[in-house]
């Protein structure tokens, strides 16, 4: 494609200023988006923030707990080390500095036998706390641990007992963890709980029943299944910890977050809705400039070739609109077209192409009554009355045939409407004969293609690009012109860019190429002399190679040698061997009877050079007869 420097040079583009030119479409889509955006952001903020928060206060939590823990083991071995008579008055005072060092602890005692001897409460006035009774939760093998334990100094606090053979440490708190539990409160988020307790022989919580708040309240937990939750067993004491968050507060928070969400929807809608405008007045600009353009009918032509590129004739052209504001920028074509289009006003523009070929066209296809020019029409065309009596104009006009002039419909935009396949038979059953463009990108189907008159049907380029090298084969590719084979139709295959996909193309029995590498499109003044010079021809190996590809293609309706003579008759297109003859017969003399202005030297030309495809009907048939020789494209 020629390059354009301008700032809508996409495709993409052309399409959105095309839709955007139909008002009041996109507004409600940043609305509609926005609010997604807020919904989907609140439930996904609300669910990983939740899940997270409680995981990470619950591993706090156990950390805590387990330093906790390690502490009173150090403490252990602290009262362990003593080696001195137990319970005289340098034993209690070692064990008080040790109580004193260690906040939560309410008592240090020294057993014997099972029974309290001193603590640094009592004294040695001791009335005797029951002994470690079995069954209780031990830690390891040295140390255990009672909750709910009631000293008798104090027989209304509710302790925690930590015991090992000679001593026992009284921990405030009805459980050990209930100190780091109230610690740790204050880390989870209004309204969760968080708790403490020792994993069960499978290692799950055994409870989570007595839990503190974040305000450091105790209470009980009603665990709803639409309660968040998540729970930690971990360390060297099989501690668990279990966060809870109950629905109450969860849905504060997910209210918090749609808040939080509905501004960010709102910000996005915003900016959406600003983009849309700047978008908009784009839009109205380029409209401003089109309906000044189509006043001035400001509109020019470039034609591309359409080659037989197996004995290299340009048998037709496509005719490419071209437009270039006044600012010298010229606008492609992909980006003006749908905004012509939204603007309801493609009509003006196919009958100005139709018109436009006839005045600059005429004469030449007046001479050549086998050569046709393509121009590409909208569905709506095809049920214009007005288009329809464009064509008849042009026809009588400059005295050509109905087949001269082609009418391309792409297969993006397809042929709905009754009236507009009405209007398309009845332009076929007047001669008009049809391409259908861009095969394989949009919404055709074989069924779609039988129901329909089209003569021809143009292989988008995608799938020429996605082929190189002459030996490699691509399944998508083969099956693909197998199937509009299968159809009787005949294939153009479009953006030939290499002589490697021309001989692809032409080893699997496609003769109407068009492309860079045959010809770019130029205006009709440079079209015209380069119309009647020998295109390249593609190069095609040896017939063993040619006989392989036609069999791997299997059965068709008609053979490729056959839709490719069949093509030629309609397009009224001569044999090379047929031109051979002629310039034999005609040697000097102006113009085969097909081909307009060619001369005998060149078709002499052709002939010596064996442009060979002299007897070239098809794949097995001249490509068979051996190698060509490659022309370079046409600059
Ligand atoms: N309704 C109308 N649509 C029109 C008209 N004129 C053009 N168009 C459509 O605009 C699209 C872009 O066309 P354009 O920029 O002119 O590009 C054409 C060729 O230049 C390009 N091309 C041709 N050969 C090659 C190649 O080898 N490589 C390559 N990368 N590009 C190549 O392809 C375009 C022609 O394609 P197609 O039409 O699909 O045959 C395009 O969709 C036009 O249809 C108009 O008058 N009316």
């Amino acid at each position: 494609m020629e390059r354009h420097d301008h700032p809508l040079s996409t495709q993409a583009e052309g399409r959105v200023l095309g839709q955007l030119a139909r008002p009041g479409r996109w507004l409600v889509l940043p609305a509609v988006v926005g609010a997604v955006l807020a919904l989907a952001l609140a439930v996904l903020v609300t669910a990983w923030t939740g899940q997270r928060n409680l995981a990470s206060a619950a591993r706090q939590a156990l950390q805590v707990q387990n330093e906790r823990t390690a502490e009173l083991r150090a403490l252990f071995n602290a009262l362990d080390q003593w080696t001195g008579t137990p319970c005289t008055p340098e034993h209690l005072t070692a064990m008080r500095t040790l109580f004193l060092r260690i906040g939560p602890v309410l008592d240090i005692a020294y057993h014997q036998r099972g029974h309290m001897r001193c603590s640094t409460t009592l004294g040695t006035s001791i009335r005797s706390l029951p002994p470690i009774a079995p069954g209780e939760r031990r830690l390891d093998a040295q140390l255990a641990i009672r909750d709910g334990v009631r000293p008798s100094f104090a027989p209304e606090v509710v302790t925690s007992q930590l015991s090992n053979e000679h001593y026992s440490v009284l921990i405030e708190g009805a459980k050990i963890t209930d100190g780091a539990r109230r610690a740790l409160a204050r880390s989870v988020s209004g309204g969760a709980w968080i708790g403490l307790s020792w994993a069960d022989a499978s290692g799950h919580p055994t409870d989570v029943g007595t839990e503190i708040d974040a305000a450091g309240v105790g209470g009980t937990v009603t665990h709803s299944p639409a309660s968040l939750r998540a729970s930690l067993c971990a360390g060297p004491d099989g501690l668990c910890a279990t966060v809870v968050e109950p629905p109450a507060a969860w849905l504060g928070r997910a209210a918090a977050a749609l808040g939080a969400a509905a501004l960010a929807g709102a910000l996005a809608a915003a900016l959406l809705a600003a983009g849309w405008r700047a978008r908009r007045f784009r839009a109205t600009a380029l409209d401003r400039r089109l309906t000044e353009a189509l006043r001035e009918r400001a509109f020019t032509l470039h034609y591309q070739p359409i080659a037989d590129c197996i004995d290299g004739r340009v048998v037709g052209a496509e005719a490419l609109i071209r437009w270039t504001p006044r600012d010298g920028k010229p606008v492609p074509p992909d980006v003006f077209i749908p905004v012509i289009e939204a603007m309801g006003r493609i009509g003006e523009v196919s009958c100005f192409v139709v018109e436009q070929v006839g005045r600059e066209l005429g004469g030449f296809l007046r001479d050549r009554p086998g050569f046709s020019i393509s121009v590409n029409v909208h569905p709506a065309d095809l049920a214009s009355q007005t288009f329809h009596a464009c064509l008849r104009t042009c026809l009588e006009r400059h005295g050509l045939a109905p087949r001269q002039l082609s009418l391309e419909l792409t297969e993006r935009q397809p042929v709905t409407l009754d009236a507009e396949l009405d209007g398309m038979q009845r332009l076929a059953a007047r001669g008009h004969q049809f391409y259908l463009d861009d095969f394989g990108t949009g919404h055709s189907n074989i069924v779609r293609l039988d129901a329909m008159p089209v003569h021809r049907v143009k292989l988008d380029r995608h799938f020429t690009a996605s082929v190189g090298a002459a030996g490699a084969r691509n399944p998508i590719v083969e099956s693909t012109l197998e199937m509009i084979r299968e159809t009787g139709r005949d294939v153009v295959v479009e953006g030939i860019e290499t002589s490697d996909q021309a001989s692809y193309f032409a080893l699997r029995g496609v003769r109407l190429m068009q492309g860079w590498w045959i010809g770019r499109p130029v205006p009709a003044a440079q079209f015209m002399p380069l119309a009647d010079r020998p295109t390249p021809v593609a190069t095609v190996p040896d017939a063993a190679t040619v006989t392989a590809a036609t069999e791997r293609s299997g059965p068709k309706r008609r053979s490729p040698g056959q839709a490719g003579r069949q093509a030629d008759e309609r397009l009224g297109v001569t044999s090379g061997a047929q031109l051979a003859a002629q310039a034999g017969a005609q040697a000097g003399a102006q113009t085969g009877p097909q081909t307009g202005a060619e001369t005998g030297a060149q078709a002499d030309a052709r002939a010596a050079d064996g442009a060979g495809c002299a007897d070239s009907a098809g794949p097995g048939g001249a490509i068979a007869a051996g190698a060509h020789a490659v022309v370079g494209p046409q600059t």
